[in-house]
């Protein structure tokens, strides 16, 4: 398994991998122990997403999340990632009100958690000016497309994208157009695969497919391919582990022996010098210990 001594993902790279063909790895953490994991893992990149939202806050939606509760999480997750390419999602209601609005929060997920790129959702004309002016300050900006969580209201639910003639016009229509206002790389999500077949060839920046085919990138959430997801999981999931079920096995084999008496067992508890023991029960038969 491979730990340290593998370059971070340079922007440059990133257009060399997709030229190549090169298929880049992208997954979510939002903690060090996670985060940690997949730059051991050797992982290209990794999303903080707002998917925090639910699959760690426990929120209905991806929109209930705060700035400052997904800037907690994407300062763990840096922690536990020092040397790896590292995307933070912007939460919704942290750019819609301005582009000066927009910068200021690209700006403090770059600063205080060490982002090297931010994520925006939407291809509308109002995101393609917050893309063109966080870009302009300096902050690399990948693009989401298809199924949007943030404004999944709008769009009739969590559907997949691109499936009607007008929807999949829209999509080749916003890709090309958040390619113009300078986007680094474009996720996909929830798009069917020949619809996006045609559209790959078509962009010269990397496009991370989730629910997308096989595009120049992967991204999944964390939570879904180790399985620790509670209910249904979109199609796209593949579970790569059982780690909820491991996680609560865990928890009910430690019941079980707190309960029966066989934990804390001997390698659990701390012994003390025998003049220690000697000393605490003369001090309690001289009634030191009753106040
Ligand atoms: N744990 C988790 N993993 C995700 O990948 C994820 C989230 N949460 N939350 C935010 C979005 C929502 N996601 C989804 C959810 C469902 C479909 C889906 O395939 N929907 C069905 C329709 C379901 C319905 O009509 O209720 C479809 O066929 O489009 C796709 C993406 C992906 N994202
Ligand atoms: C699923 C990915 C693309 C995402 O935006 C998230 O995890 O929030
Ligand atoms: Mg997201």
């Amino acid at each position: 398994m491979p730990d340290v001594a593998k370059p971070k993902l340079t922007l440059t790279r990133l257009l060399e991998m997709k030229a190549a063909g090169e298929p880049i790895v992208m997954v979510t953490a939002y903690d060090f122990p996670g985060a940690r994991a997949a730059e051991r893992a050797g992982v290209d990149a990794i999303l903080v997403g707002d998917s925090a939202a639910q699959v760690v806050l426990g929120y209905e939606s991806t929109a209930q999340i705060s700035v400052d509760e997904l800037l907690t999480l994407a300062r763990a997750a840096r922690r536990g990632a020092p040397a790896t390419f590292l995307v933070c999602d912007l939460p919704f209601g942290s750019t819609e009100v301005s582009d000066a609005q927009a910068i200021e929060t690209a700006v403090r997920f770059v600063r205080e958690a060490g982002a090297d790129a931010v994520k925006l959702e939407g291809g509308g004309p109002e995101r393609l000016e917050r893309i063109r002016a966080i870009v302009a300050a300096g902050v690399p900006v990948v693009g989401h497309l298809g199924l949007t969580p943030q404004t999944a209201t709008m769009l009739g639910g969590y559907r997949a994208q691109g499936r009607t003639v007008e929807s999949a016009r829209r999509l080749v229509a916003e890709t090309m157009a958040v390619q113009d206002a300078g986007v680094c790389a474009l996720v996909i999500e929830a798009v069917p695969t020949d619809v996006v077949a045609k559209i790959l060839p078509r962009v010269a920046v990397p496009v991370i497919g989730i629910g997308a085919g096989p595009a120049d990138g992967q991204v999944l959430v964390l939570h879904d391919l180790i399985g620790i997801t509670e209910g249904r999981t979109p199609v796209f999931v593949k579970r790569f582990a059982e780690l909820g079920t491991a996680m609560a096995d865990a928890i009910a084999d430690y019941s079980d022996e707190v309960r029966g008496g066989r934990f804390p067992a001997d390698e659990h508890q701390y012994r003390s010098a025998p003049e220690a023991v000697a000393a605490a029960r003369a001090a309690i038969e001289e009634g030191g210990g009753v106040r």
